[in-house]
């Protein structure tokens, strides 16, 4: 009897599948999450001949399930299945290596139908592997640079932590709303400037629109614009040849030519003075530079995304950032949400960056006690993920028990001003975080309260007011 594994989250849905496909003579199991997806992969005496994933699922998604399997050299058919708005999501994971996908709602018969097809045609898995092993660039494990100016990011994903990503992109409706305008714009050749404030993340979004781009096979280079001094702008931008100012010993290759082919990052965007403002808009206008120096000319071809936590609009109707580049910078905008608006997101981050702490720093914590998670739900954390990742990783430092408690949470939030707790901050904000706990605790009312801070009846009385 052949085998299939359904990975899906809700519980209702996947139940039903379940059912339907044990009368059409399947033996089928089921795992709620890629965690436990993995422990039944690792488990099953006999494996199983097809997994059927859901793409969302509450710890990673589809795509990373079907990388670890084919990374652990498990070449079973794998079907995607997912939502007509996320369509565009079947790209990328056909591009790693699935056998077919389902859109839902499907009908039960079609999916048999596909069922049937992949079990019986494993070659083509064969195949599919090895475009997961070139494809690995796409997964969540990816690293963005670090924007000091001129760093250059290569196109392959690494992960330092073994099996935890390097990144997540979270479960709140803010956090699916932004990623599904990254997938929108990505594969368009549209400018993009992705606002936000200080921390939010913006630099692992670039990197995502390239991912999910057609330059994806072409280098992505970040510069960090607010680092550089005028003078050397123009050198930094379009390069230079050797003996063109003092110091300059050897040829460099300038940003544009480094990312030609590709996408170019530029970070704090606007922090560039006027003059280097108009160099800027004559490269992107005429699709040509030339190196301080050099009498030659360079046709350069690159996807332009730009990233500042400065109000452009306003700099432009002040008279410091010229219009012109401004409307040639920002043909799509991404707004980023703040660490406050993104739910239950927060413990998600906060999870993550424990996880890489402990790597980083030979521990073993396991997490943060339910007083210590009171406190950082109370806190509206200015400096967003940064600040996150930084407070988190000193407070694993500190611990002295298996989970992180309130005293040495303190004492890694020492600058921070203490705060009146404000439980669940707006209404808006409030009603995510309920449904985004709610899904991570597998409607578990007791452990969502916990995730949430607030005690049970608090948040009884929350759903009934949200209508839950
Ligand atoms: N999706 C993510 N998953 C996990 N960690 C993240 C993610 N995005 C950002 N981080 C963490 O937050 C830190 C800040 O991210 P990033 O530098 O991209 O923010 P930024 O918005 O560009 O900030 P700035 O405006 O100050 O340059 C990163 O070093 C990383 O540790």
């Amino acid at each position: 009897m052949e085998k299939i594994l359904i990975v899906e989250d809700d519980i209702a849905f996947g139940t039903m599948i379940q059912t339907w496909l044990r009368k059409k003579g399947f033996e089928v199991e089921k795992a709620t999450s890629v965690k436990v997806a993995i422990q039944v992969c690792e488990e099953a005496e006999r494996g199983f001949d097809l997994v059927l994933s859901d793409l969302r699922l509450p710890d990673h998604d589809g795509i990373f399930l079907l990388q670890w399997m084919r990374k652990h050299g498990v070449q079973v058919p794998f079907i995607v299945m997912t939502s007509y708005a996320e369509i565009q999501n079947v790209v990328l994971a056909m591009k790693s290596g699935a056998t077919d996908y389902v859109a839902k709602p499907f009908h039960p018969e079609i999916l048999l139908d596909k069922i049937k097809e992949a079990i019986k045609t494993p070659k083509k898995q064969d195949s599919n592997a090895t475009s997961a092993d070139s494809q690995r660039s796409t997964d969540t494990n990816s690293t963005p640079t670090d924007a000091a100016p001129g760093k250059q990011a290569g196109n392959q994903a690494s992960s330092a932590n073994g099996d935890v990503p390097k990144y997540l992109e979270g479960e709140s409706e803010a956090s699916r709303k932004l990623y599904s305008f990254v997938s929108l714009v990505a594969p368009t050749p549209m400018s993009v400037l992705i606002l936000g404030a200080s921390g939010t993340g913006k630099e692992y979004v670039a990197r995502r629109i390239h991912e999910l781009s057609t330059r994806a096979n072409k280098p992505f280079f970040a510069l960090d614009c607010g680092a550089i001094p005028k003078e050397v702008a123009a050198s930094e931008f379009f390069g230079h040849v050797k003996g063109s100012f003092t110091g300059a010993d050897q040829d460099k290759k300038g940003a544009f030519e480094i990312a030609n082919g590709g996408t170019l990052f530029l970070d704090e965007m606007g922090n560039l003075n006027y003059e280097v403002q108009v160099q800027l808009l004559r490269a992107l206008q005429e699709r040509k530079i030339r190196p301080v120096g050099s009498n030659k000319e360079i046709d350069i071809d690159i996807r332009l995304v730009c990233a500042t936590n400065e109000n452009l609009a306003q700099r432009v109707a002040e008279g410091n950032f010229r219009e012109d580049l401004y409307h040639r910078i920002n043909e799509f905008t991404i707004y980023m949400p703040e660490l406050k608006d993104r739910g239950a997101d927060l413990f998600l981050f906060a999870d993550l960056f424990i996880k890489h702490a402990n790597k980083e720093l030979n521990r073993n914590v396991e997490g943060l006690d339910g007083k210590a998670k009171e406190r950082i739900a109370a806190y509206n954390w200015p400096g967003n993920l940064r600040e996150l990742n930084n407070v988190m990783k000193r407070a694993t430092l500190l611990a002295t028990e298996r989970y992180i408690g309130v005293t040495e949470l303190e004492q890694s939030m020492a600058h921070i001003q203490p705060q009146a707790p404000t439980a669940l901050h707006d209404e808006e904000t409030e009603l995510q975080r309920i449904e985004a706990a709610l899904k991570a605790a597998g409607g578990n009312k007791s452990k969502a309260a916990q995730l949430l801070a607030v005690d049970r009846k608090t948040l009884y009385n929350k759903m009934k007011k949200y209508g839950i």
